[in-house]
């Protein structure tokens, strides 16, 4: 069996050491030698990285049943039942009833829509917040609002409550606890690349993550116990959300869902879509302040749609190409999940003429497929226009370009970042002429990354509004 080529590495640590600070470049550089199926070894772990579309279609769409299972990361297995989540379970019977419970109760068009005015709500709340800002002359953190805004109007779809404080300024905690399950979790970890040194937890991670798992899970179970007493007494007390689906689920015979294991779902949902939520508004601000004409013609497409006096709704994003150009070129140069989520291979699988060993990590290097040249005209420029009048788009269809991955692990979130994002954008751009604070010029603006559980802005984008 012939393995794809790699880099030589060293004894016991193998190319851990050759990752650097920003993995997804050291290995789109390692890729233009040793091609674009290679083998390195993490550790003891050996890890395929596919680097072009025609690789990234072989493992994602031709062989995706080979390539369907990841693996658990020791940080997320560290929570009660982590074999409830829906993003780090092998695909089999479970994973299909939890995407299918997910897709038919969150993300259909239909559900969607019914949902609309929770968007709209949200939106509004974070225009008056941001609105004390502009009055006061004050910065905001766009990423940071972004986030919190999403985890209300995901713990609305869930929950029916918020569970940050809609004006910003005191019920941080979920919030905060959100964000260090993320930090800990980004954080590169010994115990998944040396399996075997699991249960030392060198670094603490697991004891460390665990503590916010656990408050998460605590708040969880106070809310999904209030339901439950209210389900049991003779009030009426269905409210139409996502946990109400999931009790009717625990209730099923057979079920293989609980009140223990819907928690790790649930939080799941909270993870994936915030960060990528914060992560993706905070960098189209942060490009579009670096390019002044960009901005111009974004407030111009709005104000053309919309007119002087209204507010956007989520049906105008239909009417806003620009706009919509804005979040993909976003996407293509700052991918939340530069290397998807990893794969494991379930069988040993012939590619490109090299063998994938059954049990290899499989990471797919999206972040270099949308900067190839080979694909892409001047990739490095922020140019939305590239986008427009083009079909090309993020469903995971064409492989050049696949932010939300592609095939049957593809984001189930999709239809609702489409939707929230492109809101959120045009509702402060079409609401808020913006500049950069004292000292940052669009020359000068940092636009470092950070790696993480996503690619974050390293230094938060800190910008001011303005009303003309
Ligand atoms: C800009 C927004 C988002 C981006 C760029 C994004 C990107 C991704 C990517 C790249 C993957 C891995 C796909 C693969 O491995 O092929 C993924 C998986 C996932 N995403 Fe998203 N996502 C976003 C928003 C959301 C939202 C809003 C939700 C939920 C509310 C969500 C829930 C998930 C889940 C549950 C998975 C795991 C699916 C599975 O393994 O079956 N995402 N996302």
């Amino acid at each position: 069996k012939k393995l794809p080529p790699g880099p030589t590495g060293l004894p016991i640590l193998g190319n851990l050491l050759q990752l650097g600070t920003r993995p997804h470049e050291s290995l789109s550089e390692m890729a233009k030698r040793y091609g674009p199926l290679m083998t390195v070894r993490l550790g003891s772990v050996t890890t395929i990285i596919a680097s072009s579309p025609e690789t990234a279609k072989e493992i994602l769409q031709n062989h995706d049943d080979a390539f369907a299972s990841r693996p658990i990361p020791d940080s997320v297995a560290s929570q009660p039942n982590p074999e409830g989540t829906l993003a780090w379970v092998p695909a089999d019977h479970r994973w299909r009833n939890r995407r299918r419970i997910c897709n038919n109760h969150l993300f259909t068009t239909q559900s969607l829509d019914l949902l609309r005015h929770f968007r709209h709500r949200k939106v509004l709340q974070l225009l008056a917040h941001i609105k004390r800002h502009c009055d006061a002359g004050t910065p905001v953190e766009i990423g940071s609002l972004a986030f919190g805004t999403t985890l209300n109007l995901m713990s609305n779809m869930i929950f029916s409550v918020d569970v940050v404080d809609p004006d910003f300024m005191t019920a941080q905690e979920f919030k905060e606890l959100v964000w260090r399950i993320m930090e800990d979790a980004g954080k590169p970890n010994l115990s998944d690349y040396f399996p075997i040194l699991k249960r030392f937890d060198l670094q603490g991670v697991r004891r460390h993550v665990r503590v916010s798992y656990l408050k998460l899970h605590e708040i969880f179970d106070e809310i999904i116990g209030k339901r439950l007493k209210a389900r049991a007494s003779d009030k009426i007390t269905r409210h139409g959300d996502f946990l109400d689906v999931l009790l009717d689920e625990c209730q099923l015979d057979g079920s293989d869902f609980s009140v223990e294991t819907i928690k790790p779902l649930i939080l799941d949902l909270f993870i994936a879509g915030g960060d990528a939520f914060g992560s993706a508004t905070e960098w189209a601000m942060a490009e579009l302040l670096r390019s002044p004409e960009a901005l111009k013609k974004a407030r111009r497409e709005l104000l053309e749609v919309i007119g002087p006096q209204g507010e956007v709704k989520d049906s105008d994003i239909d009417r806003l190409p620009y706009i919509q150009a804005i979040l993909k070129e976003t996407l293509r140069l700052h991918l939340p999940a530069p290397f998807l989520l990893p794969y494991v291979a379930g069988d040993d699988v012939e590619v490109g003429g090299y063998t994938i060993n059954k049990g290899s990590r499989v990471l797919i290097n999206a972040w270099s497929l949308s900067r190839d040249p080979k694909y892409w005209d001047d990739p490095l420029s922020f140019k939305p226009e590239r986008f427009l009048g083009s079909n090309l788009d993020y469903k995971g269809r064409d492989f050049a370009y696949i932010p939300f991955g592609a095939g049957r692990r593809i984001c189930p979130g999709l239809p609702l970042a489409h939707r929230m994002v492109n809101l959120i954008l045009a509702s402060i751009l079409y609401s808020f002429d913006w500049k950069l604070p004292e000292g940052i010029t669009p020359e000068n603006l940092d636009m470092t990354k950070q790696c993480g559980i996503t690619l974050r802005k390293a230094i938060p984008l800190s910008i001011i509004p303005l009303i003309e």
